[in-house]
């Protein structure tokens, strides 16, 4: 009963595809009358076929010549059709998958996080790029097939009957059993090659690792092991693929036996209720035809249950709750930050890890402008009081509030427009480092960019590149190092000119130099904003106003470096002490 429940469910949300056809109708309808057209073309070439035998067997030229010229019209007419009929399909099918992809797409992104944690990147991008080829597949092709099959059918029916019903009765009774017979017998004997593939891939395996491990299997002697172990797998894969050898041969003898002898046996019965050449040659092309629709009718069965599971994976993604985003064109005033923060009794577990408590109980307060250190043991949860600031997540527990305004209250996108991160791994799309700079900002100008590279101590290596700002960076362009990355993600900042600034300081160690110039550029950044350091090395982080030391996601000590470094057993303190001596 679910079982149903459930297809029904697939079915009707298949049906809502052809929402995004829907615009193309015109183009569609057209579509489909070139397939009606070529269709019926299709099937008045066995008839006439017929007639230019019969007309042959009389030696009428004048009829033969009239049948051979309608002949090659009705080719022409059906390849014209058939052309036509692909152009305007592919055409709605694009642009309607295009619309699909665009919609999906843009769900996706604007999910919220948690969506993200429990998703592999692989899974989702193959639900856009090959669940929508599988639809495009459909769409320009099965769907077509399957009306060209049913009028073939049909149509082809109706000839028959015209011709003869005693006959087609006859065909009737033996043809579509075999038909149908030899197509599900193919289908599992495809089934059963892929586990030929699979075992000889096992197989496979023995020999990658064995040969990979070499070392190992020398060294424990295991040769004659191995020899088993690959000679059992072989021969398996051996067995199952004798098996499946004689299931082929099976299948050629059924293809020559039932499906041939059925032809054999309409022709013969044909011959016996006294039919004339040219008829019974049409009947048997007619015959062929709707055989062939049926065995193909099976098939884009199959390839439509795909595309249903397909629009299944696909609509489940548009089923998941998106954040409430909006593009930011202007602050308005009530949503413009002055810079306070306060965070009050937060608690934070991640969604999925509820039993796993990441923030207990947080409080602490950031007056404008200040600038606040985060400070603690790997996986304290320093990280995680960034995502709550930036609405990542929601907390579990507690209020944060801006400017005494609960953070609810201000629209998600305007919030984090007036926040900038400079994270420790800073990410460069694939473009040119003036569009990964402009990335803070998006209606920068060049100027405003090379201000921006300037302020961040970045202009100086950007300028000596040949390329300059125009360098193609990441995978397919120049690899920046670290510290220039780090440069690239201030300008970005310096661009955004953020009310609050978020720091994710570098773990990886700069070089002196660069060191040097970053801190520079992120001193120069600091003034006139709030900011939030989440800080690795202690050394930087003397002049900040506060510092808030965290231990499994509670606050254990909160001053100034100067009062803290003079708490005897502090936390703290004893961070300093192992730093500062190695
Ligand atoms: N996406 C996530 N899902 C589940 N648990 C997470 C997730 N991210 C972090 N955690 C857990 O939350 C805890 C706090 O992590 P967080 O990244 O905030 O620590 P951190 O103090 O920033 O550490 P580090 O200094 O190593 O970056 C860790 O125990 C971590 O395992």
């Amino acid at each position: 009963m679910t079982a149903i429940n459930h297809h029904k469910k697939d079915i009707s949300r298949s049906l809502q595809l052809f929402k995004y056809l829907q615009p193309y109708w015109a183009t569609i309808a057209a579509g489909l009358l070139c397939l009606v057209i070529s269709s019926l073309a299709g099937l008045a070439f066995p008839e006439m076929l017929g007639r230019l035998i019969d007309a042959s067997k009389q030696d009428n030229m004048r009829a033969i010549h009239i049948t051979g010229l309608v002949l090659i019209g009705l080719l022409t007419v059906q390849s014209a059709a058939s052309f036509f009929r692909t152009v305007l399909f592919v055409k709605a099918a694009e642009k309607a998958l295009a619309s699909l992809r665009q919609t999906i797409y843009n769900h996706l992104i604007q999910l919220p996080m948690h969506f993200f944690l429990t998703r592999r990147v692989g899974e989702l991008n193959s639900r856009i790029s090959s669940d929508v080829m599988l639809l495009q597949e459909t769409f320009t092709t099965t769907l077509a097939e399957f009306i060209r099959q049913l009028l073939t059918i049909v149509g082809g029916l109706v000839f028959l009957m015209l011709t003869s019903i005693n006959l087609t009765i006859f065909m009737l009774a033996i043809l579509p059993v075999m038909v149908i017979v030899a197509v599900v017998f193919g289908r599992s004997i495809r089934h059963f090659s892929q586990k030929v593939q699979d075992q000889v891939a096992s197989s496979s395996t023995v020999v990658e690792e064995t040969l990979q491990g070499i070392f190992s299997v020398k060294a424990f002697a295991n040769e004659f092991r191995e020899m088993k172990r690959y000679r059992e797998r072989t021969d398996e894969a051996a067995n199952i693929g004798i098996q499946n050898g004689k299931y082929r041969a099976a299948l050629s003898s059924f293809i020559i036996m039932g499906i041939f002898g059925a032809l054999v046996a309409v022709i013969w019965r044909g011959a016996v209720i006294g039919l004339d050449t040219g008829k019974l040659f049409s009947f048997v092309l007619y015959s062929v035809f709707i055989g062939s629709s049926i065995g193909s009718l099976t098939e884009i069965y199959a390839s439509l249950q795909k595309s249903i599971g397909a629009t299944e994976n696909l609509f489940a993604i548009l089923d998941e709750p998106a954040e409430p985003l909006s593009p930011v064109t202007a602050i308005a005033p009530e949503d413009a930050l002055h810079g306070n923060i306060r965070f009050s009794n937060v608690s934070f577990s991640y969604p999925g890890r509820e039993s796993l408590p990441v923030l207990r109980k947080i409080s602490f307060q950031v007056r404008a402008n200040q600038t606040i250190a985060l400070v603690g043991p790997s996986g304290a949860g320093k990280s995680t009081i960034v995502s709550l600031l930036l609405r990542l997540y929601d907390t579990t527990g507690g209020h944060i509030s801006f400017d005494n305004k609960d953070i609810h209250q201000f629209p998600l996108s305007a919030l984090r427009s007036q926040m900038a991160t400079v994270p420790q791994d800073v990410f460069l799309f694939g473009g040119t480092i003036l569009e990964n700079i402009a990335y803070g900002r998006e209606d920068a100008t060049e100027e405003e960019i090379i201000e921006a590279a300037q302020k961040a101590n970045a202009w100086e290596f950007i300028e000596r590149l040949p390329l300059g700002l125009n360098t193609i960076v990441g995978e397919r362009g120049m690899q920046l190092s670290g510290g220039q990355r780090q440069r690239i993600a201030i300008a970005r900042a310096v661009l955004k000119q953020p009310r609050i600034l978020i720091l994710d300081e570098a773990t990886s160690a700069l070089d002196a130099e660069s060191e040097k110039l970053v801190q520079d550029a992120l001193n120069k950044l600091m003034e006139g904003r709030t900011s939030i350091v989440i800080a690795h090395r202690l050394a930087t982080i003397r002049q900040a106003d506060k510092i808030i030391v965290i231990d499994k996601g509670s606050i254990v000590e909160e001053g100034t470096h100067h009062e803290l470094v003079n708490i005897d057993e502090g936390l703290y303190r004893n961070l300093c002490e192992m730093q500062f001596t190695q």
